[in-house]
């Protein structure tokens, strides 16, 4: 098994850049199944996920080609297989993102039903309601659910929370359908604006992503297109924590600060200094962390994704932070790991209380799920000793190359096989 290894380090310094959003790859790769022309995405990240979702496609009837390490050529047009592989299905919950294309293209989609993971329950009762009110009957049966329609008929659909996933299956569905769909509530990310973006690209007629309300309207066909996927805001969002945790002095190049606008209000609001320059931010970490509070929220709130994060360095300010947990029911698995470490964080049902302690030490820890690892690579890099990571398949998910990147700022950390225990 392969571990990775993170020694105290010094502060960070350098230039890094910001890959792909795997949340924008990972809908828009399964938003190639409408089309029926040579379809060509730029800034593919090269994770996990993505190679995941590249086997689905495949195993559906599409071909897909890397061009080079992130530049992809995917053709759908003999697209003619409606069954998602339980194998793959069960490796990534990002598989349920094929229901609706498969609806839109074949008129039924059969997918195994999505496990829980540690990060929740995660129900599909939201992506479920926006099919059926396009007219899809739905039947659950041996753990799998299936979705048919044999016309689909445009519908407004109120989300009763802007879920992101819902929102994009909805919008990939009703692009094909018969008439106009409303979203109410609709996620507002900016992964749902770069769908809308490549699905119009792909002769569809949607407005309105980046506000809570969408209006899709139903066209026959969706051809083909190149585009660039929009830079990853949460890997961006996890090297300026870092840098800020560790003291450092980062360029984090290729990123859209709009998109992260809570995650530079918080870090100025610990101490550190946020120099924004066109598409890099540079971040100055201070030696004194301020203790902050955050509270997620579907965006513009604060993402959650960025949560585990932030309560690494929020381990050592100098007072008392709070992080209140409101979009996923069970996001504080890193607590326990950090608590090895010598943290001191307390959670009373939605929310952790952390005392900021002196100082961390390493400790053999596990990474629960993806941003969970990326925390315990901060707290590893802020701690004294060394601290080595299990369970790195969760990393791998969501950052390439994470060890040769933080080394290139001057981090100790690396990847090391060692026994199972
Ligand atoms: C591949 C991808 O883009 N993943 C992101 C996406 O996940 P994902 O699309 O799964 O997240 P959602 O926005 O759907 O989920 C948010 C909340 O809504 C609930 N819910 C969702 C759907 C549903 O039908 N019913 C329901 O109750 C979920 O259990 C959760 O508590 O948005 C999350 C919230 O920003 C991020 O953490 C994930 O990184
Ligand atoms: C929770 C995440 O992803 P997913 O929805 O793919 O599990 C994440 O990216 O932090």
């Amino acid at each position: 098994m392969e571990i990775i290894v993170v020694e105290k380090s010094p502060p960070l310094k350098g230039n890094v850049r910001i890959n792909g959003a795997k949340n924008s790859a990972l809908p828009i790769l399964a938003a190639s199944l409408l089309g029926t022309e040579d379809i060509i995405l730029e800034d593919v990240p090269n994770l996990r996920d993505v190679g995941i979702m590249c086997e689905v496609l495949r195993s559906l009837g599409s071909t897909v080609e890397f061009l080079d390490k992130d530049v992809v050529k995917i053709n759908s047009k003999n697209v003619n297989n409606y069954v998602t592989r339980y194998d793959l299905m069960n490796k990534m919950r990002a598989s349920l993102l094929v229901m609706g294309p498969l609806l839109a293209r074949l008129g039924k989609s059969r997918s195994s039903l999505p496990g829980g993971c540690a990060i929740g329950t995660r129900p599909i009762d939201l992506h479920l309601k926006g099919f059926r009110a396009l007219g899809a009957e739905i039947s659950t049966e041996h753990g799998n659910i299936e979705a048919h329609a044999d016309k689909l008929i445009g519908s407004k659909i109120y989300l009763d929370f802007p879920s992101v996933g819902a929102t994009e299956n909805i919008m990939m569905v009703a692009s094909l359908a018969e008439g106009e769909t409303i979203i109410d509530n609709a996620a507002m990310e900016p992964e749902i604006v770069d769908l809308q973006n490549f699905l119009n690209k792909l002769g569809a007629d949607i407005k309105g992503a980046g506000t809570s309300t969408i209006r899709i309207k139903g066209v026959e066909k969706l051809g083909g297109t190149t585009h660039q996927i929009i830079p990853d805001r949460i890997e961006a969002g996890t090297f300026m924590v870092a840098a800020a945790a560790t003291g450092g002095d980062v360029v984090v190049e290729n990123v859209i600060s709009s998109h992260i606008k809570p995650v530079i209000a918080k870090l100025k609001e610990a101490g550190a200094e946020i120099i924004e320059n066109g598409d890099s931010i540079r971040v100055i970490g201070s030696k004194k962390i301020n203790p902050i509070d955050i509270k997620t929220l579907p965006y513009p709130g604060f993402p959650t994704d960025m949560q585990a994060q932030f309560m690494a360095l929020m381990t050592l300010c100098e007072g008392t932070s709070i992080a209140i947990e409101t979009v996923f029911e069970n996001r504080f698995m890193h607590v326990d790991e950090l608590k090895r470490m010598g943290a001191d964080i307390k959670i009373d049902g939605k929310s952790a209380i952390i005392h900021g302690v002196d100082h961390l030490t390493g400790a053999p820890v596990k990474a629960s799920d993806l941003r969970a690892g990326a925390a315990l690579v901060i707290a590893g890099l802020v701690a004294d000793g060394t601290t080595e990571i299990e369970n790195i398949y969760h990393i791998e998910r969501g950052y390439d190359g994470i060890e040769e990147r933080f080394a290139k700022l001057g981090a100790k950390i690396y990847r090391k096989e060692v026994e199972c225990s």
